[in-house]
């Protein structure tokens, strides 16, 4: 199957690892199916890390983030996007949804993050769940990435939903052309490598 990079109203045509091409997804598999923590990835890099909180607001979540978040319509979300860099260079643009029900209770906190990486905290909880990820090819001008962020080539992006105290949340990460994509020895995902009790049926699209 090709993908083509989607120009369609701005929805990327999301798809599970077994909807695409081997050949495909072969040169970026190691990296891009890697579940690992990104933060923790590209601290590990050595170049000067920063991330940016770009925007966050309650609001109304896409369509799709509501169903895969099986949201009651009404429900609002916070939304929060940010950008990651590494010596200046914007690498990873990344758009969290939280559900208003996620943030109450234990998980308020995630409500001021700022400019603290979110995955620093869902990699610090050992009840931490995470879905199998859905993969997007995106233009490099597609409506998804904020325009100051158009690039000339493609970009991946993928995208997961995390439960930590039985909440949910669905974070969605698009690699910029300066993102430095590596080896990785476990290109599996946690849930296939037990280190989570079980993989989150209910995000299965
Ligand atoms: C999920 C992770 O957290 C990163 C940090 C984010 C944030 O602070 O909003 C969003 C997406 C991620 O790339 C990670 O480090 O793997």
């Amino acid at each position: 199957m090709i993908l083509q990079a989607s120009r369609n109203a701005g929805v990327p045509h999301w798809r599970r690892e077994e909807q695409l091409s081997t050949a495909l997804l072969a040169p970026v598999r190691s990296w891009l199916l890697d579940d690992g923590s990104l933060t923790q990835h590209l601290l590990n890099t050595g170049k000067q890390f920063s991330l940016e909180r770009w925007h966050q607001c309650w609001e109304a979540p896409r369509p799709d983030e509501r169903k895969l978040l099986q949201m009651p319509l009404k429900e609002l979300a916070m939304v929060r996007q940010i950008v990651m860099r590494l010596d200046s260079n914007a690498v990873v643009y990344a758009r969290s949804v939280f559900p208003i029900s996620t943030l109450n209770g234990p998980l308020r906190r995630l409500r001021r993050l700022h400019n603290k990486s979110l995955g620093a905290f869902l990699f610090s909880r050992p009840d931490m769940r995470r879905s199998p990820f859905q993969i997007a090819l995106l233009a490099g001008d597609a409506p998804y990435l904020p325009e100051s962020l158009h690039q000339d080539t493609e970009a991946w992006a993928r995208r997961s939903c995390f439960e930590v105290a039985d909440k949910p949340m669905l974070v969605s990460e698009v690699f910029l052309k300066d993102f430095p994509s590596w080896q990785s020895a476990t290109p599996l995902h946690r849930s296939r490598r037990g280190q989570v009790s079980a993989t989150i049926g209910r995000f299965r699209s």
